[in-house]
């Protein structure tokens, strides 16, 4: 099983202007959604969409934790969250011509409430666990360190860029996007030539395999054996929300079913691809043949 830990959750609210926004007036949205959200939770919900078995822990607090609760259950998403008294945050999407993102920092919680999401994690004996998003900022990367060490369970991680360095435990996987891939390295990530060398810095470092999101390039995987680009198929973007966590969740589902990374890697930005074509982290429906969500 694949449980994914959302140290720092939110609701996601993507709402859709049909003008440009301007100051100093009241527009209206034409559109607005509310998902449960946060890396490692989107995870979760791309993965039960693949068929793979998987559950949600992480830490939730306040009317907005309620909310991420009720909805991933609602949508069947199995889940066993430590409760805090720090509120979760509401993070905004609002979609006008360009697409912009507001994310609250969360709430701090007390260190002790990592023992606890441990806990939860032993009680469902994963055989993967992926650390994903933000840390609330009380927490610093070592949270994520005594996690992946508490266990023989295999870790993935995806937080800040600027955090990757700071991880001195053991991992299978870490997806870094472009821009965290710069930050960890502080190589050139323009081209995907640059990318693909950054990414094999990076996991030189100590990380079996790098899977690095490049957005409309595709993404590629650094392994011992060397690094794999593939491109992204033409698609319809209507938000980008939630497409880093579709690629990752599609590479785990494939690695987990025996996959090579190049296919892992084909069958998680054919995931990120349909995802980008529904507003906020909104699990597509299925379609394409020949599509791992089929
Ligand atoms: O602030 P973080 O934790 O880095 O990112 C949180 C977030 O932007 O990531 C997800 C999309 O990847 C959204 O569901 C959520 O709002």
């Amino acid at each position: 099983m694949i449980l994914t830990v959302t140290l720092n959750p939110a609701v996601d609210h993507t709402v859709r202007l049909d003008e440009s926004l301007e100051a100093g007036r009241v527009q209206r949205a034409s559109e607005a959604r509310f998902d449960a959200g946060g890396k490692g939770i989107n995870v979760a919900k791309y993965l039960d969409e693949l068929g793979a078995e998987t559950l949600a822990t992480g830490v939730l607090g306040g009317f907005l934790g309620e909310f991420v609760a009720t909805r991933l259950t609602a949508d069947g998403i199995a889940h066993d969250f430590v409760e805090t008294d720090g509120r979760t945050r509401l993070n905004t999407t609002v979609l006008t011509d360009a697409e912009y993102k507001i994310n609250h920092r969360g709430p701090s919680v007390d260190g002790s409430v990592v023992d606890r999401v441990i806990e939860r994690i032993e009680r469902h004996d994963p055989e993967t666990v992926v650390v994903a998003g933000s840390l609330p900022p009380s927490l610093g990367v070592e949270a994520v360190d005594r996690i992946a060490a508490s266990a023989d369970w295999e870790t993935v991680v995806d937080v800040g860029g600027e955090q990757l360095d700071r991880l001195a435990g053991s991992y299978t996987l870490c997806k870094p996007n472009r821009a965290e891939l710069a930050a960890a390295t502080g190589a050139p990530t323009a081209t995907v030539e640059e990318c693909a060398r950054a990414a094999e810095a990076l996991r030189s470092t100590g990380f079996e395999r790098v899977v690095a999101s490049l957005g409309a390039d595709g993404a590629l995987v650094a392994t011992r054996s060397g690094t794999v680009h593939v491109p992204a198929p033409e698609a319809e973007v209507v938000d980008t929300v939630g497409a880093g966590d579709a690629l990752l969740a599609g590479v785990l589902a494939a690695l987990a079913e025996g996959k090579p990374d190049e296919d892992a890697l084909r069958d998680g930005v054919a995931v990120a691809s349909r995802v980008v074509g529904v507003p906020g982290t909104t699990i597509p429906a299925r379609s394409s043949v020949g599509d791992p969500m089929d």
